[in-house]
């Protein structure tokens, strides 16, 4: 390998693997990134549900985060589940002391199950210390509906909170995700001005556990490989695509995302 690029994702974790952190590693070394983890809140859940998380306490997250930037600095930065406006104080400022210049920001708020993953009175400093430092932020339907405090219906409402989202709250970049809806799975970019969409047919499946973790950790590692932010996005919508129409069938509910199915069609692995 000549040049090594390295991701770290700040995330919850997933015992059975679907989503969260352990999602996102995966998704690094499928993208033939470095991963590395640091871990905000141990949750206990499997493709049925959530069934509790503990967070992390702020002195050992801090202490992660001091570890990675001390020995191997990350060529982009992605946040997943973060709990707690504390954890929120702390990663706005970490990113910040080491400046990070690439910076993915997953909004996870709510799972699939409907467990909550954020406390409510983490929004505000979500919206206020993260979303400005963000290169790009991947919210679905429902996030995106929290941080505009407007109702999202229609492919125009995505794009009119993609471009919101950038010119108001200050990120760089926003991809809005179009799984919540109907008919064909539209995402909506908006980026320098301009909108972009990416769209793939809507797959007819219960396993879609993780969707959001995996392709915000295509983008991640896209990203840490100087890729563009359009290229890197139409690469986790690729990458998402086949993990979700390739499904695996794991476990007795919402099952997981098919991580290898990417590279199993595009570099015959
Ligand atoms: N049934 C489906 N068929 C095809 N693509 C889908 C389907 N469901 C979601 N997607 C795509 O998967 C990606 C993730 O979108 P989604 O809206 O599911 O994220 P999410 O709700 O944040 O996921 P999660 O909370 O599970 O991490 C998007 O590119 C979306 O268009
Ligand atoms: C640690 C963690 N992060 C994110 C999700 C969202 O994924 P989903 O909405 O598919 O449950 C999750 N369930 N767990």
């Amino acid at each position: 390998m000549s040049n090594i690029y390295k991701a770290l994702s700040i995330a919850g974790t997933d015992p059975t693997g679907g989503a969260g952190i352990h999602a996102d590693l995966k998704t690094f070394q499928e993208q033939r990134v470095y991963g590395m983890a640091v871990i905000t809140s141990v949750v206990a859940q499997n493709t049925l549900g959530v069934k509790s998380f503990e967070e992390v306490s702020i002195e050992n997250i801090s202490e992660q985060i001091d570890c990675v930037f001390e020995g191997i600095i990350p060529d982009a930065v992605k946040t997943g589940m973060l709990a707690s406006q504390s954890i929120i104080e702390l990663i706005a400022n970490k990113l910040k002391k080491n400046e990070v210049k690439l910076y993915v920001m997953d909004p996870v708020m709510v799972a699939k199950s409907g467990h909550h993953l954020l406390h409510e009175e983490a929004i505000s400093s979500l919206k206020a210390l993260l979303i400005p430092l963000a290169t790009i932020i991947t919210p679905n339907i429902p996030e995106a509906e929290v941080i505009i405090g407007k109702n999202i219906h229609t492919i125009n409402d995505m794009r009119n909170a993609a471009k919101e989202i950038v010119e108001v709250y200050g990120a760089k970049a926003a991809v809005i995700k179009g799984g919540h809806m109907q008919g064909e799975a539209r995402d909506i970019l908006y980026y320098n001005g301009e909108i972009k969409e990416f769209s793939s047919a809507r797959y007819n499946t219960v396993n879609t556990h993780g969707t959001g973790c995996t392709f915000s950790a295509v983008i991640t590692a896209e990203l840490a490989k100087n890729n563009s932010i359009e290229d890197s996005v139409k690469t986790g919508k690729e990458f998402i695509s086949q993990a979700i129409q390739k499904t695996l069938n794991l476990g007795k509910g919402q099952g997981p995302t098919n991580h290898f199915a990417y590279n199993e069609k595009n570099k015959g692995y």
